[in-house]
């Protein structure tokens, strides 16, 4: 089989898939509570894609080249069922099954996943500090129940467990280095990510963005660090290692140093939606097609032609004056991250 590339060369490889547009946080730049509040319409659970959906799709994806799913959302462990459709994706064969998630509920949920096989997960915390966590977050879980889910992920055996900190100048500045200092001499790796123009409601500004070089320097001036080579082609994270041998880090620069050139990743929203870029306004409607009776060779023939046509750079783009336009773009709980 012939290697599927997009219009600017790069394969399938990854498909992201958010499996609900709700959560138990309000991430001040994800979920902003003044627009995800009680009277937010969250989708209505028949407008879903049933795990059956989300098969058919993955398979389709799988023989295009995919390799790799990630489980996000919202918050992934919200829907019901997760640990069945982790099983049921695992028997496809090859394909790697990892989750993002919040970890509020990670302890009750860590034995079951490993059980159902997902392979790995990835823990979002931006802060130890008990404070600094709940602004970032607008939650009340208490910071000491995501770590402590953290643990049971790493006792279950769902890693090694990354950790991903989205940096803010003026809120969680200190964060970088508390977090580094928390996860040194751990198998925990710590990925500190750029603040990002997502969706259309977090009101983004560049002078909130620690750049990548910042955040590097930082680390280092206090554990020294030195930069290793990508594990993966495309791989999204720039890797270092502390040369005092405590481990590694990530960071993640999607705006000071984008990596659309060998951007791999296709996006399933939770209402069966196919998104071919992070930054897309809109998407390629799957649950339309296999509800009104199609086929999987026509749900194959049509990610296959989305992907051929695929022109996306929205990051490589961002900081053109004939750059994109700052129009109406998804937002990120309902693509997933
Ligand atoms: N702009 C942009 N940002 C991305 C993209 N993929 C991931 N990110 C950002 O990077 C963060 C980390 O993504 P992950 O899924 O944890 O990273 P990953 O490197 O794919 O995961 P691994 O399989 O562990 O290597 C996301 O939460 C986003 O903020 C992308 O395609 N475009
Ligand atoms: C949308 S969340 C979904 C999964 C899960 N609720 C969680 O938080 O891990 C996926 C990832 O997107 C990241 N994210 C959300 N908004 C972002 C932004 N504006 N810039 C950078 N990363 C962002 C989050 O930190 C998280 O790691
Ligand atoms: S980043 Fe994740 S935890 Fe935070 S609001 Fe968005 S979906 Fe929820
Ligand atoms: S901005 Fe779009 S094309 Fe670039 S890396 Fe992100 S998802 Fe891929």
């Amino acid at each position: 089989m012939t290697a599927l590339l997009d219009a600017r060369g790069r394969p399938l490889r990854d498909l992201r898939i958010s499996l609900t547009d709700r959560c138990n946080f309000r991430c001040v730049y994800c979920m902003p509570r003044e627009m995800f509040g009680p009277d937010h319409a969250f989708l209505p659970t028949e407008h879903l894609l049933s795990f059956d959906e989300i098969e058919r799709v993955t398979r389709a994806a799988m023989r295009l080249g995919v390799r790799k799913v990630r489980l996000t959302g919202g918050e992934p462990l919200l829907r019901d069922g997760v640990d069945a459709l982790i099983s049921s994706l695992k028997s496809l064969d090859g394909l790697e099954v990892a989750m993002t998630t919040n970890g509020a509920l990670l302890g009750t949920h860590a034995d079951g996943l490993a059980r159902a096989g997902l392979d790995r997960v990835t823990v979002s915390l931006d802060s130890t500090d008990p404070e600094t966590f709940r602004r970032m977050s607008d939650t009340r879980v208490p910071v000491k129940r995501v770590l402590d889910g953290i643990e049971s992920a790493t006792t279950a055996g769902l890693g090694p467990v990354k950790v991903n900190v989205v940096v803010r100048r003026g809120v969680n500045d200190a964060s970088v280095l508390d977090l580094a200092r928390t996860f040194r001499d751990s198998p925990v790796t710590v990925r500190f990510i750029e603040y990002m123009d997502v969706g259309s409601t977090n009101r983004w500004q560049l002078d909130q963005v620690i750049g990548a070089a910042e955040i590097a320097s930082t680390i280092d001036a206090v554990y020294p660090l030195e930069p290793l080579p990508p594990r993966y082609d495309g791989e999204v994270a720039r890797r270092y290692r502390y040369r005092d041998g405590g481990g590694e880090i990530g960071i993640i620069a999607s705006v000071t140093r984008p990596f659309c050139g060998d951007c791999t990743r296709a996006r399933l929203s939770a209402d069966g939606q196919i998104y071919t870029c992070l930054f897309a306004g809109s998407g390629t409607d799957l649950r339309g097609l296999m509800r009104s009776g199609a086929d999987d060779a026509t749900v194959e023939d049509t990610l296959r032609r989305l992907w051929s046509v695929r022109v996306d750079r929205y990051s490589e783009l961002r900081s053109r004056s004939d750059g994109p336009s700052r129009g109406e773009k998804v937002e990120m709980s309902y693509i997933g991250g």
